[in-house]
This record gives C-alpha cells, structure tokens and sequence, in this order.
C-alpha cells in the first residue's frame, strides 16, 4: 500500500469513528456521502438518506432557511456557513444539529458541491430553551409579584428589587436601586438587624419590620430572606422577599381587642386584666414594690336597668368607664370584667394610703349624680382593695381577695371601701367548708323545724307560729340558720332546703288540725333567691296540694331588700301567690329601703317590725321614733303589724301603747321543736284563733296592762 493510500485509509477510520456526521452534498442539494454517524444522530440509515435532497432531511420549519444557506455556499457567496437547524428523525420527532458547510470543487469546474460536520447540540439545545423559558418565567413572575423581590450588597445598598416596590411601597424600582435599604425602615436599626441574623443563621424567616413608604406611612412587612455566598464561601449578597401585612395585622389587632377588650366599654377584660396583672406582678416582684388591686362593684345598678332600660344601663356603664380612667394614670390599668364590676389595677403603689386615694376619689366621682336621658341618675359604688405582697402573691388570689373585701364593703352598707383582711380569707374558706357539710346534711336530713308563737295582745290570742329551720350536725351540734341559709342562698342550695321546710311546716299544720286544734297559721321564711325562683308558685300549689293545707293558713315571710330589687316581677309574682289566698308578710322591715308606692301596690298583709328596732325601743329615742313610724306608716297603708324580738314587759308596753298588736319573741316563747309546740298549743288551746281580715276588734282592749302578757296566762 502507497503512502497516500496509507493515508486515505486512516482518515477513512477516523470519519468512520467520527460521533459528528461528516457529510458531502452534491450541487444539485442531494446527499452524496454521510458517515456512520448519521444514522446514530437521526436513526436513519446511512445507505437510505444518500442519494435523496438534503432539504428532505430538514425538520419543516427550518427547510427553507436550511436550504437558502446551503445555495449561498453552492454559488460561493460565503465561503463558510454554520448554523443551528433541526434534522428530522426515524422517531418523527427531530434533533439539534450544528451544521458547518464548505464548498469543495474540482479544478476548472468550480463548485460543485458542499462538505463538512454535524454536530448534535440537541442536548445543548433544550438545555438552553429550558434556561430561556425559565428566565422568561422568572421575568414574569417578577414584574407580577405583590410580593416585592430585593438583593441587597453585604454593605446594605439595594442592588435589584422588583417592580411591586412601587405598589407597595411607592418607590420606583430605578429610585430604590443603589440605595441602602435601612433608609426604607422605620427604625433603620432593623437593617443592621437583619444583616446580623442573616450572618448568623443563613435565613430569614417572618421577620417582622415597619417599612415607611415615600409618602411616610408606615406599613407592617414580613421578611423572608437568605444570605448568598461566592463559590469561595464569601457573603455575596442578601436576597429576600418582603409581603405587606399591614391587613393582616390590622385583622389581628381588631381580632386582638375584641379578645382583650370589652365590647361596650371598650376597656380591657378579664383576660387582658390577668395578662397585665402578671406582668405588673413579675415586675413588683423584681423591683420588689408593691401594688393594688381595687374590686368596684356598683350598687343597685340593676335598678336602672329595670327602671330606665338596658340601653340606659349600658351608657352608664360607657359613663362610668370613663371616669374611672380619669382616676387613674397611664400606667394603670382599668378593666371592665362583665355586668356592673370593674377592676382597677395600680402599678407602683408605695403603702395603703395610695389605693385608699384613688378608692376615695372613686367613690367621690361615682357618688355624683349621671345624666341620662335627661334625668338625673345616682348610683353609688363598693370597693375592695388587695395589695401585693401583702394579702396574696399571685393574680388569682389578688382578684379574689379583692372580691371578698368589695362583698365586705357591701355587707358594711355599700357606698365604701373595704380593703382585705385575713379575716375575710377565714370566712371564705370556712363558708367553703359549710358549702360541704350543708350538701352532705341535705343528703342525711339532718335539719329540724321549730315553732315560734305569735300572739295578739289586743285579743290575747295566739294567732299563728313561725317555722324557724335548725341544723343539728353530727359533730358540730346546732349550725344557726344565720350562719347556713346565706351558704345555701349563694350555692343554690336554698331550693331543697327551702322546699323541705315548707313542706314541713305545711303538713305540721295540716297535723295539728287534723288532731283537734283550732288552726293556727305558720309563717314560712322565702330568701331572696328562693323568690327569685322560676317554679316557686307551682312549688307552693304542688306542697298545698299534697300536704292539704288550706292556703289561707300559710304566711310567706319575704324579705323587704329583695321585694324592693326587681319591683315588677315582685309585684307579679305577689300577685300570683295572693289569688291563691296565701298570705303575705314583709319580714325585717326597717332594714331595707322600701319604696312606700310599691308597699301601696303589693298585696301585702302584714309587716313584721325588725327585732333589731324593737330591742332598742325603750332606750333608744330613734328606734322608738323608727318603730312609732313603723306602725303609723302601716296603720295608714292598712297592713296588719307585728314586733318580732319582744324580749321584755316595757318593749311590749311601748309596742302596745303605740297601737302594735301582734308580737313575736322570747317574752312569749323561745323558738321550739314540733313536739314541745303540739303542747304549747294545747295549753292554749283556748286562745288559739285566727284573726278574720278587715274586722278589727274593738280597739279600747289595746290598753290592756303588761300583766296580761300570755306567757303570764297560766
Ligand atoms: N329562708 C329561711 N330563713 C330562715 C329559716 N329559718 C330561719 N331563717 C332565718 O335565719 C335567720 C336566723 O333565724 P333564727 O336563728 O331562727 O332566729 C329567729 C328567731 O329564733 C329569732 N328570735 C325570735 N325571737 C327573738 C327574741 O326575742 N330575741 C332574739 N334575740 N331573737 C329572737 O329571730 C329570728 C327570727 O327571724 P325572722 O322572723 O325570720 O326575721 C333569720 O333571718 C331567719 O329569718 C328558713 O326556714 N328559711
């Protein structure tokens, strides 16, 4: 083999093992050679494609372009052409080829045809479109975020921000460019601050930041950003998105106070009271101070709801939060904790005289009368007042002891301040104790009905007795009613009890007549809350009924501060029970405040002289002016009068001489067991009788001398 066959020969393997396409076109555009290459480029085979027009090979949309290149390299316009195109697969689909074309020709004959390589870029190719689409898409989504885009230099100057900038904050995107980005925050610390996290942790996430717009306001913005580091792992740049949350914020804050605040008065609640209250506390703990905690609690505000309406109610509830929080300063805390209580909490309080100042001018500012609805509204106000460290450490037992100190200003006549004592803390706990020992005595029965006598001293007969309720507990002996009925007022616990004792003392009456004895009638004790209760007349029909008892010799004892509470459905429920034929008596009258139209208005029979008047009477000038009042008020309204707690001859005498015939106390008989009263009545089983309303008798008797006092009839 010659040298230049040699030579041949190896080119000829070289384009054999070529992975580019060698190729050679002839002038009339028909493939005259391809390497082995084309068919793994196209999947056609070599032998097939030679012979046919390169412009065949093309993938359509690039034919025409393809084939014009190629007749400016025939005619020998360029010398070189190379461009991309597609070429047309087996698969139907096509391929990337980077065609480069030289024209070759014989000598004296020109051009003749075209040679040269195609590479397969497609892999390159797609790998560019896929960049491409991807930087269109990135520039779409960048000119349409509402969230703004930023880089930042490690210096802190803004190097690329989106154009949302300007939607949000109202910079154009070219203003913002090259300046720092503190300049954008309210407090321009926070730039520093988040450069400092971003070093630190390498991402950002929620961070919250004021941004000032160009036009000043203030919007709240969310930070989310990553620090960039160099491929040499240097901080290049700071990249981050920022989203308004000024709405959001907004939403929480409304969200926020309507949790925190109440409604009405718009001063915090209970639970922002408690958040602060913690605070305060930790603080005077640190600072080792002192503060207080003043419980207010309005007295008889229900009456205005009742007698001007709830909506009068409400605004002077809106009329009292203000002035509170002009007693106070900023730094302390008025809140409102539902219906008429409110708690001011003094922060930085040096000994009890500061919450006694600020109690003092509370009662001063609440004590001065309200205009509403053109009329003129006095309300007053009782106050209890805790102090840290001294009464208790922690929130709840401040808020508690508080309470109990107000209840103590009420109990103490309402309209003062009380401030709490470990006293008070002894009560609770034993009234907590009692609330256990009265469920468990009701479960056991351990209760008793005793009888008192009530005598006429005009006719000298006995007219009726009053069941008086009494608790022998196991270990403790006899509980007094004072002591217990309270307890179950507050727990409810009055509803059992007081239907036992009027079932009691209901049948013990049916009882003594059924055995023979003129009848007498019983009083019966309601409380307050027992008056109150939804069922109380289908109670006393349901008891009358199943026990027989003519409703004539049942008295309903009701206490005058609770018929006075709510005098409409008092007025009602009177009503109600007084078409039955029971009757109706005011009990520890003089204690409360009666309003003398509504004595006039309820059907009331008979009211019942407080003993506490009568124990005084003969050496007391106001109690015997207070009782000479008493018996004038009820002659004029023409209710029947008794004195109960008539001890002595010369209270009787009094009560006698001012025109009071009927008495109740221990002159005549202490309180006894059903037993021991079936014998009283027996030894005065003469003088048992019922008075008959409306016929009084002959009043000349009235000046019968102490000597004939019953207890002295035998
Ligand atoms: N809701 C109910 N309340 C009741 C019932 N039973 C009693 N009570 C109330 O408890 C309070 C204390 O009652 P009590 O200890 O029974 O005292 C009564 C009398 O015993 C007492 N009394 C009677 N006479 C005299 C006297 O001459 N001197 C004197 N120091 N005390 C005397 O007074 C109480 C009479 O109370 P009342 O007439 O009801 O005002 C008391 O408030 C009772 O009402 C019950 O079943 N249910």
């Amino acid at each position: 083999m010659s040298a230049r066959d040699e030579e041949q020969d190896r080119y000829r393997l070289l384009v054999e093992a070529a992975s580019d396409v060698f190729y050679q076109i002839d002038g009339d555009g028909v493939w005259i050679y391809l390497n082995p290459a084309w068919e793994e480029v196209t999947g056609f085979p070599v032998a097939a494609s030679l012979g046919s027009p390169f412009r065949d090979s093309v993938y359509p949309p690039d034919t025409a372009r393809a084939q014009s290149l190629l007749e400016t390299v025939l005619v020998g316009e360029v010398p070189c052409i190379k461009t991309d195109l597609r070429l047309k697969t087996a698969t139907g689909s096509y391929r990337w080829v980077e065609m480069v074309a030289r024209p070759f020709g014989r000598v004296g004959k020109g051009i003749t045809g075209v040679a040269g390589t195609l590479r397969d870029v497609t892999a390159k190719r797609l790998a560019e479109e896929a960049l491409r689409e991807n930087e269109e898409r990135y520039r779409r989504i960048f000119s349409n975020i509402q969230d703004v885009y930023f880089e930042s230099s490690m210096g802190g100057l803004i190097i690329e921000v989106s154009p949302s900038v300007e939607r949000a904050l109202g910079f154009r995107r070219d203003q913002l460019i090259g300046m720092p980005f503190g300049m954008l925050c309210d407090d321009p610390n926070q730039a520093a601050e988040i450069r400092k996290a971003l070093l630190q942790e390498e991402r950002l996430k929620d961070f919250e930041i004021n941004l000032r717009q160009r036009r000043g306001r203030v919007i709240a913005c969310s930070i989310n950003a990553s620090l960039v580091r160099d491929e040499k792992g240097k901080p290049l740049k700071l990249v981050g998105s920022i989203r308004d949350i000024t709405e959001r914020k907004e939403a929480e804050q409304e969200i926020r106070k309507l949790a925190y605040h109440d409604i009405l008065t718009g001063l915090p609640n209970r639970s922002l009271l408690r958040d602060r209250l913690q605070q305060a506390l930790a603080q005077a703990r640190r600072h080792k101070r002192a503060l207080a905690l003043l419980f207010l609690d309005l007295d008889r505000f229900k009456d205005v709801n009742d007698t001007l309406g709830h909506d009068a109610g409400d605004i002077l509830l809106q009329m009292v939060a203000a002035k509170l929080n002009s007693c106070v300063r900023q730094s302390d805390t008025v809140a409102r904790l539902g219906g008429d209580e409110f708690v001011i909490l003094l922060t930085a309080v040096k000994n009890e005289r500061d919450p006694a100042i600020v109690a003092e001018k509370v009662l001063r500012l609440l004590s001065e009368p309200f205009e509403l609805n053109g009329k003129e509204v006095f309300t007053s106000t009782s106050v209890g007042i805790s102090m840290f460290p001294y009464d208790a450490a922690d929130a709840d037992s401040l808020l508690k002891h508080a309470d109990m100190a107000m209840y103590e200003a009420k109990e103490k006549g309402r309209g003062n301040f009380q401030f709490f004592s470990e006293e008070m803390n002894r009560n609770a706990l034993d009234r907590n104790a009692l609330e256990h020992k009265l469920r468990r005595a009701i479960e056991e029965e351990q209760f008793e009905l005793y009888y008192q006598p009530q005598w006429d001293m005009h006719s000298r007969t006995l007219i009726g007795v009053e069941a008086l309720i009494r608790w022998r507990h196991p270990q403790d002996g006899l509980i007094s009613p004072g002591r217990f009925i309270p307890v179950a007022e507050d727990t409810g616990l009055i509803r059992p009890l007081g239907e036992w004792v009027l079932r009691t003392a209901c049948a013990q009456v049916r009882a003594w007549q059924d055995q023979g004895y003129p009848p007498v009638r019983v009083g019966v004790n309601i409380s307050g809350r027992q008056f109150r209760q939804p069922d109380l007349v289908e109670m006393i029909d349901r008891i009358l009924a199943e026990t027989g008892l003519d409703p004539c010799y049942l008295e309903l004892e009701l206490t005058e501060t609770y018929l006075m509470e709510d005098a409409r459905s008092t007025s009602r429920i009177l009503e109600f029970l007084k078409v039955r034929g029971v009757e109706l008596a005011i009990d520890d009258f003089g204690t409360g405040y009666s309003s003398l139209n509504y004595l006039k208005h309820f059907p009331i029979d008979r009211i019942k002289i407080d003993q506490s008047f009568v124990r005084e009477v003969t050496s007391s000038r106001d109690d015997a002016a207070i009782v000479e009042a008493i018996i004038a008020m009820a002659g004029s309204l023409e209710l029947d009068v008794i004195a109960e707690g008539v001890e002595t001859a010369q209270q009787l005498k009094f009560l006698k001489a001012k025109g009071c015939r009927e008495m109740q106390g221990y002159f005549f008989a202490r309180p006894m067991p059903a037993d021991e009263m079936s014998r009283y009545l027996e030894e005065h089983r003469e003088r048992l009788r019922i008075p008959r309303r409306g016929l009084k008798d002959d009043l000349s008797e009235l000046s019968l001398e102490v000597e004939y006092a019953p207890r002295l009839f035998h």
